[in-house]
C-alpha cells in the first residue's frame, strides 16, 4: 500500500485557452494535514475537483488513495472521501436529521451514524429544527458532518471556515484534529494563514495555478528567508553607535534605541555580538520574526507569475 494518500505529478488544467493550473506536483502523506493557500483564483477549488473526480486534468497524473479518481471505475473510491464544499447550501425546509439521514441513505451508512455525527458536531440539540433557522456556524457543522459519513479516509474541505467565528473555528479544527488523530488524511483550502499555522502538519502555497512552496511553516519561514527585526533598547547615544556599527542593516537609530534587520541564519550571531558589549549597557533586546502574513506574501507575489 502507498505511503501516499495523493498524488499529482506534472497536473495541468486548461479551460479554453486559460490556464487554471499550470503543471503542480503534490504528494500528500496518509494520515497528514495539508493546507492549501491561495488568492482568489489560485486554483484551489479545481484541484479539489480533480481529485473528487468532478472535473479531468488536461495533462499530467493523478492519484487518490492509489486510484485515478476520474474513471467511472472510481463510484468505491468516493465512498472513502469526505467532501464540503465552499458554499454548502441544504434544503431549508429539511430538518439537520432528515438531512444527514438522507446523506447516509446515499452512501450506505446507518442512520444511526448519522445520529452520533450530529452529536459530534455539536448539533443533536438542533438536529430537529429546520435548516433554514439555523446560523452559519450551524449550517457549516451540518455540512462537516455530512462530510465525516462512513468514516472517510480522505476530507476535502474547501474553505470550511469562512464565516465561523474564533469559538466555532476551534470547534472545528478540533474535530479535524480527531478525525486525523484516527488517520484520516485531510487536505483544507483558506485564504487565511494566521489560523492555520498550528494546525497543519504542512501548507502549499498556491499562486496563479502553481505551487509555489509546500513545506512545514517552519520550512516556509527558511525558504522565504525574510529577514528578522531585533530592537535593541540602550543606556545612551554610545552604546546606541555601538550596535548601530555592526554588519547588519540599520532600520531606526536614536540614542535610546536601534532596530536591525538581519538574516535568519545572523541572528545568532547578531546576539552574540551585542551580548559581548560587555563595557556597553543593552537595557533589552527583542526579536521579531516576520509574520505570517509577510510569509503568505513572499509566495503570493514573487514566485510563480508564469502561468
Ligand atoms: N469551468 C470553468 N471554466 C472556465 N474557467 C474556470 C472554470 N472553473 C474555474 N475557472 C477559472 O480557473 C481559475 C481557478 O479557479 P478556482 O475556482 O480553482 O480558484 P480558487 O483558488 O478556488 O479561488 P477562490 O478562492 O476564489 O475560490 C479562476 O480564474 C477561474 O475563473
Amino acid at each position: 500500500m502507498s505511503e501516499n494518500a495523493i498524488e499529482l505529478q506534472s497536473v495541468e488544467k486548461h479551460y479554453r485557452g486559460f490556464t487554471a493550473l499550470g503543471g503542480v506536483d503534490l504528494t500528500i502523506e496518509r494520515g497528514e494535514m495539508l493546507a492549501l493557500l491561495g488568492h482568489n483564483g489560485a486554483g484551489k477549488t479545481t484541484l479539489m475537483k480533480i481529485l473528487l473526480g468532478l472535473t479531468r486534468v488536461s495533462a499530467g497524473r493523478v492519484r487518490v488513495l492509489e486510484q485515478p479518481p476520474a474513471t467511472s471505475g472510481a463510484v468505491a473510491l468516493r465512498a472513502h472521501i469526505g467532501f464540503l464544499p465552499e458554499n454548502v447550501v441544504f434544503a431549508g425546509g429539511m430538518t439537520g436529521r432528515e438531512i444527514l439521514h438522507m446523506f447516509a441513505r446515499l452512501k450506505g451508512q446507518p442512520r444511526a451514524s448519522a445520529d452520533s455525527l450530529l452529536e459530534r458536531v455539536g448539533l443533536a440539540g438542533a438536529a430537529d429544527g429546520p435548516v433554514r433557522t439555523y446560523s452559519k456556524g450551524m449550517r457549516q457543522r451540518l455540512g462537516l458532518a455530512q462530510a465525516l459519513i462512513g468514516s472517510p479516509r480522505l476530507l476535502l474541505l474547501d474553505e470550511p471556515t469562512t464565516g465561523l467565528d474564533p469559538t466555532l473555528r476551534q470547534a472545528f479544527y478540533a474535530i479535524l484534529a480527531d478525525m486525523q488523530h484516527e488517520g484520516t488524511t485531510i487536505l483544507i483550502s483558506s485564504h487565511v494563514l494566521t489560523e492555520l499555522e498550528t494546525r497543519t502538519d504542512r501548507i502549499a502555497i498556491m499562486n496563479r495555478g502553481k505551487l509555489a512552496a509546500c513545506n512545514t511553516l517552519d520550512g516556509l519561514y527558511r525558504e522565504a528567508g525574510l529577514p528578522v527585526r531585533v530592537r535593541v533598547e540602550v543606556d545612551g547615544a554610545d552604546t546606541a553607535a555601538r550596535v548601530a556599527q555592526g554588519p547588519e542593516c540599520v532600520l531606526t537609530h536614536s540614542d535610546r534605541r536601534v532596530e536591525l534587520a538581519i538574516a535568519p541564519a545572523d541572528k545568532l550571531a547578531t546576539i552574540r555580538r551585542l551580548s559581548q558589549m560587555e563595557d556597553h549597557r543593552i537595557r533589552d533586546l527583542q526579536v521579531f520574526t516576520p509574520s505570517l502574513d509577510a510569509v503568505y506574501d513572499h509566495f503570493g507575489s514573487v514566485r510563480s507569475t508564469s502561468v
